[in-house]
């Protein structure tokens, strides 16, 4: 990445903003995000993190600003329309049915991506380039073992990773997520970690994470970016950034509120 020519962003926020009655959770965001590039974002509770997403992903609208995907502006389209437009935001999936399977889940994503009907997938079921993608997900998320079972009967973790799967399955170029390993045990955190650390190793996806667990942050982060009070307080390479002394007034708390 260091040496390439300046890619066009696939997402980016100008001057985006949120207020709540007189309080602004995010406030003038500009910010550009590129294929290859695996952003974090850092910040204190209450610092607009989890407002930056929902209003990247369009579970809310903003007060001011754009969100442009590809460079076309997507800010008027609902979350729907944002996932069609290549915007995949894990564990926040309407694509979830738990009682069935985690290979009919996975099956039923697929079918949904390549916009084929029911009729179809009844007709070639078995052998269809569907199925083979579906297995593929499968594959690729550590499930196979577990295809057959139920999604409501999963483990946490598993869940997870099916979760995980069905982003996947929908091949968006944006992945996000909020907290991956929040409320998971020990031994099911690194398992979700490696899979969003595949997830990256193909340069033509944009990842964005929020995370507050430090160790994370440094395994997975290209670049981090910090919010404070709503506002980017500062953008850079995970170690400028966490050798930063503003950054560390920030989560030492010295920083008073702007
Ligand atoms: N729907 C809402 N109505 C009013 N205030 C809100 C709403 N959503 C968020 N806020 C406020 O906006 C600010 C930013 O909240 P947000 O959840 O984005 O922070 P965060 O950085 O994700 O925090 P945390 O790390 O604790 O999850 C907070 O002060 C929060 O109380």
């Amino acid at each position: 990445m260091t040496h390439a020519a300046p890619q066009t962003p696939s997402l980016e926020t100008r001057d985006l903003t949120i207020r709540f009655g007189g309080h602004v959770a995010v406030n003038a965001v500009s910010c550009a995000f590129r294929p290859g590039e695996l952003t974090v974002i850092v910040g204190p509770n209450g610092a607009g993190k989890t407002t930056y997403f929902n209003l990247i992903s369009g579970q809310l609208k903003p007060s001011a600003g754009q969100v442009l995907k590809d460079g076309r502006d997507i800010t008027r389209l609902a979350p729907s329309g944002r996932a069609r437009a290549g915007i995949g935001r894990a564990f926040q999936l309407t694509n979830l049915f738990p009682q069935l399977s985690v290979l009919e889940n996975i099956r039923l994503a697929v079918q949904a991506r390549a916009g084929v009907g029911r009729q179809f997938l009844r007709r070639a079921a078995a052998h269809t380039e569907l199925t083979r993608k579906a297995e593929g997900y499968l594959e690729a998320t550590r499930l196979t073992g577990i295809a057959h079972q139920t999604a409501a009967a999963l483990p946490h973790g598993d869940q997870r990773k099916l979760e995980v799967a069905l982003l996947l399955a929908m091949e968006p170029d944006v992945f996000m997520f909020d907290e991956p390993t929040a409320g998971m045990s020990l031994d099911h955190a690194p398992d979700v970690l490696e899979l969003i650390a595949e997830i990256k190793k193909d340069t033509r996806r944009t990842v964005l994470l929020v995370e507050h667990k430090m160790d994370v942050v440094r395994a997975l982060a290209d670049r981090i970016i910090v919010l404070h009070n709503g506002t980017l307080l500062a953008d850079g390479k995970p170690d400028e950034i966490m050798n930063s002394d503003l950054v560390r007034e920030v989560y030492l708390g010295k920083r008073g509120a702007a």
